[in-house]
C-alpha cells in the first residue's frame, strides 16, 4: 500500500478496504492460583495473570498489522486469541463480518478455520520429524475435507511446496533433511494449503540467522501480494516489524499504549515506551525524533502498576499517571496514543531534552 493512501487510511479511522479482522476490548487473565484452592477461592482472591488487558484494532483485508512489545506484554496471547486457540475473558473478534464468539460448535467454526492459520515460531518443533513433508503440507487438505482424490492431493502439494520456492520433490524428504529456513517454508506452505486469506504469524523469523530471516520476509511480502492475505503479524524485533508492517500496534503490559502506520510509528512515535523501543535499534534510518533512555524492567502481569502500566519506568509520570488509565487520543499523524503526558500538554520538546540531559 502507498503511503499517503496507509496515512489518509489511518487518519480517517479506516483504510480503503473493509477489515478483515476487528479486535474489540480483548482480554484474557490466565487463573494461576494454586490448584488445591481453586475450588474454595472466590473469583476477587484468586491470582490472574492479566496477560491481555482489553486490547482493540482493526486490520484491513490485504494488510500487515504487528503487534511489538517486550517479552511477555501479550503479544503471543493476543495471537492465539484471534485465531481461537483461546477463549477470551472479556471482549471478541470478528473475523470478515462474523464474531468467533458466536460460533459455538466445531461444524460452525469449520469455514471460518481454513480461511485462518497460523504459522509459529519454531519450524523444528511444529513439523512431524516422521512424516514426509508431502504429507505434512497436505494434512490440512484432509483435515478440512478439502481433497479426497491422491493424485489432485499430490499435484497441490507440489503447486504449494513451489509457491515458498522450494521444489514439489521436496515432498518426498523428511523434515531434517532441510536447513532452518526451508522448514519455515515448508511452515508456510501448510498453512497456505486450506487456501486461507488471514495468517497470524508469531515470531516466524526469530529462530532464525538474519540472512535467512530476510529470505522468508521477502517470500511472506512476495506471498501477500500474489495471493492477497492479511497478516497479523507478532516479533519483539522492530528491525523486522519496520520492513513488513502497514500498521504497528506497540503493546506494554496487555495493553496498547500506541498504534498507528508502520511509518508514522517509526518516524513519528510518540509514547515514551515506543521511543524507548525504538531506542533499541539505532541503525534504522529515522531522523528527526528525541531519544529517551528508560531504564527497568517490565513488571509482573499479576499485580501490574496501577493507573498507567508503564508510569514506574517513565520519566514524565506524574500523580495522575500513577492513578488513572489513560484514554486513548489520536496523535498529529492520526494513530492513536495512551498518555497523560502527551495528552496534557506535557511532552514537550524542552521536557524531552531535559529528560535526556541536554539542556
Ligand atoms: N497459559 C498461560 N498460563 C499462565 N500465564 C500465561 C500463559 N500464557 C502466557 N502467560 C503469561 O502471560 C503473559 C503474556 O505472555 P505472552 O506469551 O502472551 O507474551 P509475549 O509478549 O508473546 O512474550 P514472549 O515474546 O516472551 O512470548 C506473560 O506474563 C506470560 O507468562
Amino acid at each position: 500500500m502507498a503511503d499517503a493512501a496507509v496515512a489518509q487510511a489511518a487518519r480517517s479511522g479506516t483504510d480503503d478496504v473493509r477489515p478483515l479482522v476487528r479486535v474489540e476490548g480483548l482480554a484474557k487473565h490466565f487463573d494461576v492460583s494454586p490448584p488445591w484452592l481453586t475450588r474454595v477461592l472466590r473469583h476477587e482472591d484468586r491470582t490472574l495473570v492479566r496477560a491481555v488487558d482489553g486490547v482493540s484494532f482493526d486490520i484491513p483485508a490485504g494488510r500487515t498489522f504487528s503487534l511489538v512489545g517486550e517479552s511477555g506484554c501479550g503479544k503471543s496471547t493476543v495471537a492465539r486469541l484471534v485465531v481461537g486457540l483461546y477463549n477470551p475473558t472479556a471482549g471478541e473478534v470478528e473475523f470478515d463480518g462474523v464474531s468467533m464468539a458466536n460460533l459455538k460448535s466445531r461444524r460452525e467454526m469449520a469455514p471460518i478455520r481454513k480461511r485462518l492459520q497460523m504459522i509459529f515460531q519454531d519450524p523444528y518443533a511444529s513439523l512431524n520429524p516422521r512424516w514426509r513433508v508431502a504429507d505434512i503440507v497436505a494434512e490440512p487438505l484432509r483435515a478440512h475435507g478439502l481433497m479426497t482424490d491422491r493424485r489432485a492431493i499430490q499435484k497441490r502439494v507440489g503447486e504449494l511446496l513451489e509457491l515458498v520456492r522450494l521444489s514439489a520433490r521436496d515432498g518426498e524428504k523428511f523434515p531434517h533433511e532441510f536447513s532452518g529456513g526451508q522448514r519455515q517454508r515448508i511452515s508456510i506452505a501448510r498453512a497456505l494449503a486450506s487456501n486461507p486469506e488471514f495468517l497470524v504469524c508469531d515470531e516466524p523469523t526469530s529462530a532464525l540467522d538474519v540472512s535467512v530471516q530476510a529470505q522468508i520476509l521477502n517470500l511472506m511480502k512476495d506471498l501477500q501480494r500474489e495471493l492477497g492475505l492479511t497478516y497479523l503479524f507478532i516479533s519483539h524485533d522492530l528491525a523486522v516489524v519496520y520492513h513488513i508492517s502497514d500498521y504497528v500496534g506497540v503493546m506494554y503490559l496487555g495493553r496498547l499504549v500506541e498504534w498507528g502506520t508502520a511509518r508514522d510509528i517509526f518516524r513519528r512515535p510518540q509514547h515514551p515506551y515506543t521511543r524507548m523501543l525504538l531506542d533499541a535499534i539505532p541503525d534504522l534510518e529515522m531522523s528527526g525524533r528525541q531519544r529517551i533512555p528508560v531504564a527497568g524492567e517490565v513488571p509482573s502481569p499479576i499485580h501490574p502498576p496501577s493507573g498507567c502500566h508503564f508510569h514506574p519506568r517513565c520519566p514524565f509520570a506524574n500523580e495522575r499517571c500513577k492513578a488513572e488509565e489513560p484514554k486513548a487520543i489520536a496523535t498529529p499523524a492520526g494513530g492513536k496514543v495512551r498518555c497523560h503526558a502527551i495528552e496534557e500538554g506535557r511532552l514537550t520538546e524542552e521536557v524531552v531534552q531535559h529528560a535526556l540531559g541536554r539542556d
